[in-house]
């Protein structure tokens, strides 16, 4: 038996979606929240989002809502919109939740109005709700599919985040648990920015000894970023970092990878990723700004936000940073 019963998902994409599902097979009852009526009522008729996740059955325990009140009775609230609608979709949520409701952030972002991390948006539009972040290697199809998959979530309180773990972990979906949320958040947000520049080297030809090299470089980048945030160099090491990392760097199914081989082979920005979310692209510039204002260096990052903003060529940033100073590994 868990205390957490009733889980509300925010968000009706494609990552939501099979989170519901993983939350459903994990025997708890689940209200999927979408901001399209229309949406929803299909979902409901033929038990799929056709849309955002086509050919995966609905789980009968999943009750997909238009309506944000539906939630108020809800234990607990996984919330699955982009990073950047965060803010606007807890805002509109908080009165609806129960004091003390755990508000998990499944997003992977950083805010690029306010340089926020997600817990920290989700704390303050949110101020009765209880913060937690859950992430790690999981595409949704995977996950959707039931191939087994294992993430991290991270509250404040270990209790907690055990507990809650423990409601949405089944056979073939794992949930690790610890309290480093800034640490587990930040493994999610930067990894995409990332795996864009992977998918740049791919879609460039540039060989799969400089992927493995810009992958292990990025991951020191990571770690460089999140101790200067206050994230626990372990936690990288973990899921949420270099499990995604590797995840998202070496995988056509990454829309932020496949974002950037569009960007390789030419595509200009607006076209590349053919509209699909690709969240690094919005945390790009936050990212390496709240990097610079505390004296990080993360020359693949900044390479990303200079070929995203059209300021250099693809084949110069390459060079620069072939060119770098050459200094020790660490
Ligand atoms: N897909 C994956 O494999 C994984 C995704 N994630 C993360 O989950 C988050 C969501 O991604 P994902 O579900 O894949 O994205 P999708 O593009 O599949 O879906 C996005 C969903 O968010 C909704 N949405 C967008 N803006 C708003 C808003 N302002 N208010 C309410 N709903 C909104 C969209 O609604 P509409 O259709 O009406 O526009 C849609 O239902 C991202 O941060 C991503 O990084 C994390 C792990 C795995
Ligand atoms: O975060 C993900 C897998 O862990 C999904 O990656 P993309 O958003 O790049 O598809």
């Amino acid at each position: 038996m868990t205390a957490f019963e009733a889980i509300g998902v925010v968000g009706g994409g494609a990552w939501g979606t099979a989170l519901a599902n993983a939350a459903a097979r994990a025997g708890r009852s689940v209200t999927l929240w979408a901001r399209d009526a229309s949406e929803v009522a299909t979902m409901r008729d033929r038990r799929e989002n056709v849309r955002r996740l086509p050919g995966v059955r609905l789980e009968d325990a999943v009750s997909p809502t238009a309506d944000l009140a539906d939630l108020r009775r809800v234990d607990t609230a996984l919330l699955v919109v982009p990073a950047q609608a965060l803010r606007g979709v807890a805002l509109a949520l908080a009165p609806v939740l129960p004091t003390g409701c755990p508000a998990v952030v499944c997003a992977k972002g950083i805010e690029r109005a306010t340089g926020s991390f997600m817990t920290d948006v989700t704390s303050e539009a949110m101020p009765h709700a209880t913060p937690a972040v859950l992430s790690g290697p999981s595409f949704a199809e995977d996950v959707s599919r039931g191939l087994p998959t294992a993430v991290v979530l991270a509250a404040a309180q270990e209790s907690l985040a055990e507990a809650l773990a423990q409601a949405l972990s089944s056979s073939r979906f794992r949930v690790y648990h610890g309290v480093d949320m800034r640490g587990v958040e930040i493994g999610g947000a930067a990894k995409n920015v990332l795996a864009i520049a992977a998918g740049i080297v791919a879609g460039r030809r540039l060989g799969e000894s400089a992927r493995a090299a810009l992958t292990a470089r990025g991951f020191a980048e990571l770690t460089r970023f999140a101790r200067a945030f206050g994230g626990r160099p372990e936690t990288l090491m973990g899921l949420s970092g270099l499990g995604d990392l590797i995840l998202t760097c070496g995988s056509a199914k990454s829309r932020n990878f496949a974002f950037g081989v569009d960007l390789g082979e030419g595509l200009p920005v607006g076209e590349a990723g053919h509209g699909k979310l690709a969240e690094g692209a919005f945390t790009a510039r936050a990212l390496v700004e709240m990097a610079r204002s505390a004296g990080v260096d993360l020359p693949i990052c900044e390479a990303v936000d200079a070929v995203l903003s059209g300021r250099v060529g693809i084949d110069d940033v390459v060079e620069r940073l072939m060119t770098r100073p050459l200094k020790s590994e660490g």
